[in-house]
């Protein structure tokens, strides 16, 4: 990736949930940057907080601190009217449930343009029906199906249709949220195919969030890992697969995964002296570990890593 033009910031994040007792801390001290043209992974298990994330870039979770900047502006807190049509418009998000996510009683032209209508971005009826059309053809159906309800459809077709609504508004940055995993086997490779076949076409930058460390491998640039509301380790994805550096991204990779990232980490200072990694006295940082590879570590862990493989030397 040769473009290190920064698209989206995201700069120690937080997002809380509930209040005073109920309180919940779903995501911390998060930051990352995504170039654009790329595609930059997210990968975590159930409930690390991948889809907060993506809800706090829509503005639909709130961020309780740090920020978010789009081209260099925030997209967090109080903004503009035109900066919030702006970005409403090119930030988009295409959801994991193609059966849950569209209006079963809106047809799909309703569907695909609910966003051009919200956001007025479109000149006349017959320009409106036009994007619409274009639209659906971009995404490989037929444009007559504009004019059907989503139960017509199956998991495939509607996952192109939630595609489509993202489309037709021309943004620049998709978040795409797990597309594929609730989808037939069978399909996922074609969606996946479609989706590529659009970046390149549309100049897209995206956000892809997965559970599953081999559907990123061979569609991202660049990969997050992240557990429990903090990402422990970024690079270049091939160097996440080649040279994978914390407990839980090896946890994640190796063919007998541990669930559980401590058990893997105690394994693996074991041979060290455990005393030394202790997060209450030696808390982990976001450590640059070799050009663009960060991992969350305290410096014990670090000296730790240096030794078992040959980076940073
Ligand atoms: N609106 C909310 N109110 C309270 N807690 C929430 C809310 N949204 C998310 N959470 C909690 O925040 C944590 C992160 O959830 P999130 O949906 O971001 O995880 P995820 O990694 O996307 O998981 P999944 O793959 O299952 O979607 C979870 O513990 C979840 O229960």
């Amino acid at each position: 990736m040769i473009n290190r033009e920064v698209l989206l910031e995201v700069k120690n994040l937080n997002v809380t949930f509930g209040k005073g007792k109920n309180r919940y801390q779903a995501i911390s001290d998060v930051s990352f940057n995504i170039y654009k043209g790329e595609t930059f992974g997210l990968v975590g298990e159930s409930g690390s907080g991948k889809t907060t994330i993506g809800r706090a870039i829509m503005r639909i979770n709130e961020v309780t601190g740090g920020e978010i900047l789009f081209k260099g502006k925030p997209i967090s807190g109080k903004i503009s009217k035109d900066w919030d049509r702006e970005i409403t418009q090119k930030i988009q998000m295409i959801f994991q449930d193609p059966m849950a996510s569209l209006n079963e009683r809106a047809k799909v032209d309703y569907i695909i343009s609910e966003g051009l209508v919200n956001t007025k971005k479109y000149k006349n009826e017959a320009d409106r029906l036009e994007k619409v059309r274009n639209a659906l053809l971009e995404v490989g159906l037929l444009p007559e199906f504009a004019s059907r309800f989503p139960h017509e459809f199956s998991g495939g077709q509607r996952q192109r249709i939630g595609i489509a609504r993202a489309l037709v508004m021309e943004p620049e940055f998709v978040i795409a949220d797990e597309p594929i995993s609730a989808l037939d086997v069978s399909i996922r490779a074609q969606v996946l195919n479609l989706l590529s076949n659009l970046q390149k076409q549309n100049d897209l930058t995206y956000l892809f969030i997965a559970h599953d460390l081999s559907i990123v491998r061979f569609i991202t640039d660049r990969t997050a890992v992240i557990y429990k509301g903090e990402i422990v380790e970024l690079a270049d994805t091939e160097k996440i697969f080649s040279n994978p550096i914390h407990p839980y991204t090896r946890a994640l990779i190796s063919a007998v995964p541990e669930p559980n990232p401590y058990k893997e980490r105690a394994k693996t200072i074991e041979i060290y002296d455990p005393k030394l990694h202790d997060y209450m006295k030696n808390p982990p940082s976001f450590v640059e570990i070799e050009e663009g590879h960060f991992v969350l570590a305290n410096e014990e862990e670090i000296a730790l890593y240096r030794k078992r493989t040959t980076i940073g030397v």
